[in-house]
């Protein structure tokens, strides 16, 4: 009995050896087979293997017919590393990372080149969102992880960086809990809490768009890049949800909410030329929430988290987001794709103690929202 138990420990024991010294390239051969990733018998065939400090990429020739499938992000959990597949003219490559990514990045206050904030650690770099290349931006991922430190990374970068040119309107409606401790900073110049305020502070944007656009046509303008004008108009929604009227409203109870959608999305449609970035974060991505006139205009989409698929495609116009397993990672699409940690941020109220005005009137101290007048 011992001797059998023995033999079977040791035929089992040398199984397992067998299944751990394949190299990388075989086991991704065995899978190809393993999950039908052929074009009857021709699999895709290795023909280059480029090995550097952070990974190492093999490239293959694909037989004709067969395309790009998701079924081998299944690599990802073979090898038990980070990969990258890319398709490209009947080529596979296939980027297997040596290291797993940060589960946590600490945001260093550095300082960075013009209208850029950090998006975070990728798997093989240091990744930056460009304001005055691409103004706007939608931010989606469900509940607790990560929109806000998101939001308040961009809102103290930027203050740090450019303390006297950027201006911020935030529209906070899950009650002003978040940003309201914000309100006295000098460049915050309104954050609303609830609908008939950002009512009221949109009204006031479009107004300053129109004139600015009486200005640029009187100048010749034609962007605010072309120009010596510094400033930049930052407009931030935390939670656009809230701006879709609950269906037990009356029509005219519904019709601030509308404006307040429509007036978002003029801002996105016109607005990006004349210096305002709108930056526009929800929870539950869909048609109501982002509407079709803000996603076509935002060239940049962050995806935390998302329950499914399908709201994944709706925040970033493919899969993948429902996948990600890490609080404050994220998917930022741009033309390129990138996963990265975004950097964690701490004790912004200390760091930007110096930006902080006194509250001049009662209602300043209260923290109710005024009008909005970006310089
Ligand atoms: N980039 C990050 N790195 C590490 N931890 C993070 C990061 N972002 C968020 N967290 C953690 O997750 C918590 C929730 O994050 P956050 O408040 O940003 O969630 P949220 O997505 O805005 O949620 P909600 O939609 O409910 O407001 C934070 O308090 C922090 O502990």
């Amino acid at each position: 009995m011992e001797t059998i138990i023995g033999a079977g420990i040791a035929l089992f024991t040398m199984y397992a050896a067998d299944r751990w010294k394949k190299s990388d390239a075989e086991k991704i051969q065995h899978t190809f087979k393993n999950i039908g990733y052929a074009v009857g018998d021709h699999e895709p065939r290795l023909f280059k293997k480029h090995k550097t400090d952070g990974y190492t990429l093999y490239t293959y020739h694909v037989p004709f017919g067969l395309i790009d499938d998701d079924k081998l992000q299944v690599l990802e959990k073979v090898l038990n590393k980070p990969v990258k597949i890319s398709f490209t003219n009947q080529k596979l490559q296939i980027k297997v990372y040596k290291n797993k990514m940060p589960v946590k990045v600490e945001y260093d206050w550095n300082k960075t080149d013009g209208w850029t904030v950090p998006m975070g650690q990728s798997q093989e770099r240091f990744i930056l969102h460009d304001f005055d290349k691409i103004p706007h931006m939608t931010i989606a991922g469900m509940t607790r992880q990560g929109k806000t430190v998101l939001l308040k990374l961009i809102l103290a970068h930027l203050i740090n960086n450019h303390s006297d040119d950027a201006e911020f309107m935030v529209i906070d409606l899950k009650g002003g809990l978040e940003f309201n401790q914000y309100r006295n900073l000098k460049q915050m110049k309104s954050v609303a809490s609830n609908v008939s305020e950002t009512k009221q502070a949109l009204s006031d944007v479009l107004n300053q768009i129109e004139s600015d656009m009486s200005h640029y046509k009187e100048k010749g303008y034609t962007n605010v890049l072309d120009t010596n004008i510094s400033k930049r108009k930052f407009i931030i929604v935390d939670e656009a949800a809230e701006l879709v009227p609950p269906g037990h409203l009356s029509k005219d109870e519904k019709k601030p909410y509308s404006y307040c959608q429509h007036a978002l999305s003029e801002i996105a449609r016109i607005a990006g030329a004349l210096g305002y970035r709108l930056i526009f974060c929800t929870q539950y991505p869909t048609a109501d929430t982002l509407p079709r006139q803000i996603k076509q205009n935002a060239d940049a989409k962050v995806s935390f988290r998302l329950p499914t698929e399908i709201a994944s495609r709706v925040a970033i116009d493919e899969q993948g987001a429902e996948s990600i397993a890490n609080i404050g990672r994220a998917i930022y699409r741009t033309s390129k794709k990138h996963i990265v940690q975004v950097p964690y941020v701490e004790n912004i109220k200390e760091r930007l103690g110096d930006h902080f005005v006194s509250p001049t009137t009662e209602e300043d101290a209260e923290g109710r929202a005024d009008t909005v007048q970006f310089g």
